[in-house]
């Protein structure tokens, strides 16, 4: 059927892996090269965070956002929430590549999908970048409350990944008290250090690890005025470190066949996106006795958020939905149990089935059969 498209092309079809849609964006004026996915609108329009890294490749750069799209569908299933998967990634580094008509003009192509993609925070952005995306499209979500938006989205997250641990703290050791075990920490940035500070206030011990010296100076400080201990590791060494639970707050593919046999810890459970390089790397942890919190279950405060933000924000309403990630994660691992299967492939099959129930009334998003959308177009 495509016979008349060069090889090229074909191969970047076949990577779409069940895509929907893939936007290239290119600003020569600004700078700005971003790819647009969105994985499945099934449930509703494509709601995810916007990445900025310096990818090597573009190669590099697709695989990513395809992988994170993917992983947004099944996220806004298990949450429970009116939308599809999407991401966006911002090839450059965040750290002297940003400018505001940089992310003005990622606004206008955003604009440009006329709401089929809803976007905000996510790895190297800050809720600043997206109020100058703002200025362009209302296809905004995650800027300050001043803006109209619901506040900074890693606040929930970081929350739904406290009670993710307490959930998994039950299973693993019998009782869902965070005080008195040791949690390795990787990545202190939005997330890992407002996770890393209420693990602190609850009485744990960390290790942690960052490249970002001024956070890992930052925790250490915290910790001596909670009185517990914040241990810096070399990033090769979060890995082999001895400790109760391992916490992922950087980035993805960091259980993998190289990691798994170096880990001494009895539960993975943080905010990372993919942490899994491959399915076949949850059957390894379950293997080694390791108990995994699938990521988009536990991750799911920011998008809760984001998501309310959408409806008309309700704070009691997004926290409530927030803790209930402690029973979903309780629910994902009796089924795992129960099935005699891995953590994520029990919550990949929960999501599959309510995107399947969902698929029999409607098979695809448009604003004229959700009216409700418009207040935000
Ligand atoms: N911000 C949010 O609300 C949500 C974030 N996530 C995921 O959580 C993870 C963290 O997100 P954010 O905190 O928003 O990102 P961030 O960009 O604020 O923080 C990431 C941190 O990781 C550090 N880092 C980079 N390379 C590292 C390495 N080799 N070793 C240790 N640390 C390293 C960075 O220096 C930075 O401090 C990402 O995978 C993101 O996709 C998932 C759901 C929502
Ligand atoms: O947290 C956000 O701002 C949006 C949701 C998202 O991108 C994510 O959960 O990865």
């Amino acid at each position: 059927m495509i016979k008349h498209i060069g090889y090229e092309q074909e191969t970047l079809l076949d990577k779409m892996h069940g895509h929907e849609q893939i936007v290239f964006c290119n600003d020569p004026s600004t700078g700005l090269r971003a790819i647009i996915a969105i994985h499945n609108t099934t449930l509703g329009p494509a709601l995810g965070g916007c990445r900025m890294f310096p990818y090597s490749s573009m190669d590099e750069a697709l695989e990513d956002v395809l992988r994170l799209s993917r992983g947004m569908t099944y996220k806004c299933a298990a949450a429970d929430v009116d939308f599809g998967g999407g991401k966006a990634v911002i090839i450059g580094d965040p750290l002297k590549d940003k400018s505001p008509s940089l992310f003005r003009a990622f606004g206008q192509f955003v604009d440009s999908l006329n709401g089929r993609f809803y976007t905000g925070t996510d790895m190297g952005t800050s809720m600043e970048d997206f109020i100058s995306a703002s200025k362009e499209t209302n296809c905004i979500v995650g800027v300050p409350e001043a803006y109209g938006g619901g506040g900074d989205s890693s606040v929930p997250t970081a929350l739904g990944v406290v009670y993710g641990l307490r959930a998994t703290n039950k299973v693993v050791f019998g009782t869902d008290d965070l005080a008195g075990r040791t949690y390795i920490i990787q990545g202190l940035g939005k997330v890992g250090y407002k996770v890393a500070e209420q693990l602190l206030e609850a009485g744990a011990d960390l290790y942690v690890s960052d490249i970002n010296e001024e956070a890992v100076k930052g925790i250490q400080a915290r910790a001596k005025e909670l009185g517990g201990t914040a241990q810096f590791l070399e990033k090769n060494d979060v890995y082999k470190a001895e400790a109760d639970v391992f916490v992922p707050c950087a980035f993805g593919g960091i259980i993998n066949d190289d990691t798994i046999d170096q880990l001494k810890v009895k539960a993975v459970a943080g905010s990372a996106n993919n942490q899994l390089l491959l399915q076949k790397h949850g059957e390894a942890l379950k293997k080694k006795g390791i108990l995994y919190a699938p990521d988009y279950i536990v991750n799911a405060g920011g998008l809760i958020q984001v998501a309310d933000e959408l409806y008309t924000y309700n704070k009691e309403r997004v926290l409530a939905k927030t803790k209930s990630i402690y029973t979903s994660l309780l629910e994902i691992y009796k089924q795992a149990d129960l099935d005699d299967i891995t953590t994520s492939q029990a919550a990949d099959r929960f999501c599959e089935k309510r995107i399947q129930d969902r698929k029999e009334h409607n098979s695809f998003f448009t604003h004229t059969k959700r009216p409700k959308w418009e207040i935000r177009k």
